[in-house]
């Protein structure tokens, strides 16, 4: 059975955080563990409170889950502060699981703060070095790199700027942009595009979250990065088609193993 251990914060309305990536593991099928970075009073309309784990309780969970059962992928989320960001930074080094999957999360879908933006240098330092695959949302790309983005190309940019940084693989996410919902991947040759129609829905909590962790599950499944992440796409897209209209905001996505076998989307390989 493949390991995949999430380290991020918990959303108490379950629709994202270590709950998506929990539902997102039992879905592939894989064995699920978590570390509990941040516990987030939160819902699917606003963030009410954050508190941060002490940095000793998130490396002794970690050590816990390596020194006993151990990783086949790991996907890391929110690290809200600097102390958080080099608990885990240590601890990935110490141990260097394979199949790192990070997604840099700065805000929540309805604009609420993650990530102390004065963190954004060890951000950039310690943790996107540790990434096997980086997978930035626009916004996030754009406050990694420096670079406006309003086209494929411009997401294009970001991606090389950011593997220029010292990123194995840089996937950005079209989740923000109009029209299609386009997937940016740079493995520092290539640039492989995918791509799903946008669906008409507010209900994308925690789209993010359950991408990420479905290309970690994919990773340990043993698949390629390319097919990993294709494989990912389609799981994200259905499981926001039958995302759920719950709550007062942005509902979250819905997960289910039977809808992971759908084909939606096409991949195209672009030359650089
Ligand atoms: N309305 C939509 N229709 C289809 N796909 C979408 C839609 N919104 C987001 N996606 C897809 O969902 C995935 C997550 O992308 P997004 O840019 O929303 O990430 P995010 O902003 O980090 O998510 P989160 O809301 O968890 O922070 C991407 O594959 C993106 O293309
Ligand atoms: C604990 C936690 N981690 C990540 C997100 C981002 O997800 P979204 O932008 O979909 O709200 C979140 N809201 N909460």
């Amino acid at each position: 059975m493949e390991k995949v251990l999430t380290i991020a914060g918990s959303d108490c309305s379950g629709g994202a955080g270590i709950q998506a990536d929990l539902k997102t593991f039992a879905a592939h099928g894989v064995y699920g563990m978590s570390v509990i970075v941040s516990v987030v009073a939160e819902n699917t309309s606003r963030v009410i409170d954050i508190q941060d784990v002490a940095p000793e309780m998130i490396e002794k969970q970690i050590d816990a889950v390596f020194e006993d059962i151990g990783v086949d992928a790991v996907k890391v989320g929110m690290l809200s502060q600097p102390c958080c960001m080099k608990a885990v930074a240590r601890k990935l080094k110490e141990y260097k699981p394979q199949n790192v999957v990070i997604d840099p999360v700065m805000y929540a879908k309805n604009g609420c703060p993650l990530m102390n933006p004065s963190a954004i240098d060890i951000l950039i330092h310690e943790i996107l070095p540790l990434a096997d695959v980086l997978t930035p949302n626009i916004p996030e790309a754009e406050r990694i790199s420096g670079i406006q983005i309003n086209s494929a190309e411009d997401m294009e940019q970001g991606a090389k700027y950011i593997y220029d940084l010292g990123v194995k693989n840089v996937l950005v996410k079209g989740g923000h942009a109009v029209g299609d919902a386009l997937d940016i991947l740079y493995d520092g040759k290539q640039f492989y595009y995918f791509r799903a129609q946008r669906i008409n829905t507010k209900n994308t909590h925690g789209t993010g979250c359950t991408y990420s962790s479905a290309i970690a599950s994919n990773l340990s499944l043993g698949f390629d990065l390319q097919e990993a992440v294709r494989r990912a796409k389609e799981y994200v897209t259905t499981a926001i088609r039958h995302s759920l209209a719950i709550g007062k905001g942005c509902g979250p996505t819905h997960h289910f193993y039977d809808l992971y076998q759908n084909g939606l989307t096409k991949t195209i390989i672009k030359n650089n």
